[in-house]
């Protein structure tokens, strides 16, 4: 079925602008990163960094692993839409890849007022980051992200991974489209063991991504994305942008619940600077993490 038209008021941009990455012309710069220095990024520079999602009442990102599950109404979709054209990368861990097919691309229609028979795709598109230190995502020619890049309408991903060698099959799908892997040194302090299992330190892939000249990331998910991004690497974290659904998933699905810290009388994050901005059914909270 055809997708309706995703159009995003001028007066909720306003209200959103707080919490975005400053235009790069500006001289506002972020508390860590150094997201609007036009000079060449050094090695310690930073994007902004946007965590963007949409929940359920119950905590809950999808119904369960490998279900895509639509929580965002029309105007809340309307605005991710308008927040995938505000930064200059979109990120999503393999598990979203293979569970969702995404096309993170924007299809905010910018003909607002004029005849809503066409439909005109927006200009500034995000590069798809997708993490995958194994290479588990299988994907093909015909998976959605590399068609809408083959047909102009997004940009090719960028695939950040441990492997050095990938096989040459992908790489000609991949590079075919303009995209393309990023191998990250797993010698160096990228990379540590929790759980037995081999993971890349954020700091890595975020400074991996700046050296690829985009200044602005909108992590979107799923869940070992966010919960990571939401325990001992929040201080990466410059604005959070959380849809909230009237709905409750129930138990089973796959769900924003970072692990705790070391003292378990205390939370693991709490928002400040909070705005609550209410689209359609759904009400959109935006903050930052209390430092
Ligand atoms: N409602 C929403 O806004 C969103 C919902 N989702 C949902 O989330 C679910 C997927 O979530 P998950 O299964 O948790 O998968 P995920 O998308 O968080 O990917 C997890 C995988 O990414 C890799 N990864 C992530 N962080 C890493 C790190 N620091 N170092 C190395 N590798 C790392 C690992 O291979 C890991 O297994 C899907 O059902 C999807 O539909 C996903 C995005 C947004
Ligand atoms: N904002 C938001 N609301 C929902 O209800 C969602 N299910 C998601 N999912 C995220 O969007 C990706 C799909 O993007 P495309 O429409 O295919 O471009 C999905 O992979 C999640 O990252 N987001």
């Amino acid at each position: 079925m055809a997708e309706a038209p995703l159009y995003f008021s001028a007066a909720d941009r306003q209200r959103l602008e707080p919490h975005l990455p400053p235009p790069q012309t500006s001289s506002r710069t972020s508390s860590h990163s150094q997201a609007t220095d036009l000079s060449p990024p050094s090695c310690s520079a930073l994007p902004f960094v946007s965590l963007t999602f949409a929940t359920s009442l119950d905590s809950a990102l999808s119904l369960g692993p490998g279900i895509r599950t639509t929580l965002s109404g029309p105007q809340s979709k309307a605005m991710t839409h308008y927040l995938r054209t505000r930064h200059d990368a979109i990120c999503v861990g393999v598990g979203t890849a293979i569970a969702d097919d995404p096309g993170l691309n924007s299809r905010l229609d910018t003909d607002e007022g004029s005849s809503r028979n066409t439909v005109s795709v927006t200009a500034h598109q995000p590069r798809p980051i997708i993490i995958d230190p194994r290479l588990r995502w299988d994907f093909t020619a015909q998976s959605k992200v590399m068609r809408l890049a083959r047909e102009g309408k997004g940009l090719a991903p960028y695939i950040v991974t441990l492997q050095k060698e990938p096989p040459v099959q992908k790489k000609e799908i991949l590079e075919g489209v303009g995209g393309k892997f990023i191998s990250l040194n797993a010698a160096h302090d990228d990379e540590e063991k929790i759980g037995g299992t081999r993971r890349l330190d954020w700091r890595a892939i975020l400074s991996a991504v700046r050296q690829e000249g985009l200044r602005s990331i909108m992590i979107e998910g799923g869940a070992e994305v966010i919960n990571s991004l939401l325990g001992e690497e929040a201080n990466l974290v410059d604005s959070v942008i959380v849809t909230i659904a009237p709905v409750w998933l129930g138990r089973g699905g796959v769900t924003v619940s970072p692990p705790r810290t070391h003292n378990v009388n205390r939370p693991v994050a709490r928002l400040s600077d909070t705005m609550w901005m209410p689209l359609g059914d759904d009400v959109v909270l935006c903050g930052r993490i209390a430092r």
